[in-house]
């Protein structure tokens, strides 16, 4: 398969479910339309990336691509810019829930189906310096919402509903069966 994404963690949670993966990122511009919603805003996403990678393949191959975002006060956060920046979405996350919206698309010649996966996380209450360690320490700064639920960010959950997988960037059973329906309809 062609992973249409340049997140290490996505190549990952692939290869541990045995694919061969190739990558090939794509570089679709991450800006919201005025008055896009946040899922339709992944969805439209993962869309543009399967569908810029997948126009310049000479292969049959299947391609996958994804878009994780953070939301809060039905406020989009995706990676922050820089330090202050990820210290404001912490102290917006901070003692309260929030939703994590993945998306994701397959496509193969014309045939293209999108999913998406939301999954609720509960922080702790955070203080200033508890925060200010956790971005010194760099891990915010490549992910939405600026934390890794699946590094030393793990330390900033109390509670999380729903997917794992779908926080760390792909909801990897929704994503796999999706494949093997595309597969038995194409027989
Ligand atoms: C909330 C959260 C996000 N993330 C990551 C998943 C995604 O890689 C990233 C969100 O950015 P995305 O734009 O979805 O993905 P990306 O920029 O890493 O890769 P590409 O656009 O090429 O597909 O945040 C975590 O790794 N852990 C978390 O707990």
């Amino acid at each position: 398969m062609i992973l249409a994404s340049g997140s290490p963690r996505r190549r990952e949670m692939m290869e541990q479910m045995g694919f061969k993966v190739h990558v090939r990122p794509s570089d679709i511009p991450e800006i919201p339309d005025e008055n896009e919603g946040p899922m339709a805003y992944t969805r439209r996403l993962c869309e543009e990336k399967a569908r810029s990678v997948s126009s310049n393949l000479d292969s049959d191959l299947w391609v996958l691509a994804a878009d994780t975002v953070v939301v809060q006060d039905e406020k989009i956060l995706e990676k922050p810019g820089d330090f202050e920046h990820a210290v404001s979405m912490l102290k917006l996350l901070s003692g309260r829930w929030h939703e994590v919206i993945t998306s994701f698309c397959w496509n193969r010649a014309d045939v293209l189906r999108v999913e998406s996966v939301t999954t609720r996380v509960k922080f702790w209450d955070l203080d200033a310096k508890t925060i200010a360690d956790y971005v010194n320490s760099g891990e915010p700064m490549d992910k939405a919402g600026a934390y890794g639920i699946q590094g030393l960010g793990g330390l900033l959950v109390e509670e999380i509903e729903g997917s794992f997988h779908s926080v760390v960037g792909l909801p990897i059973s929704h994503v796999v069966r999706m494949l093997n329906a595309l597969e038995s309809e194409s027989k």
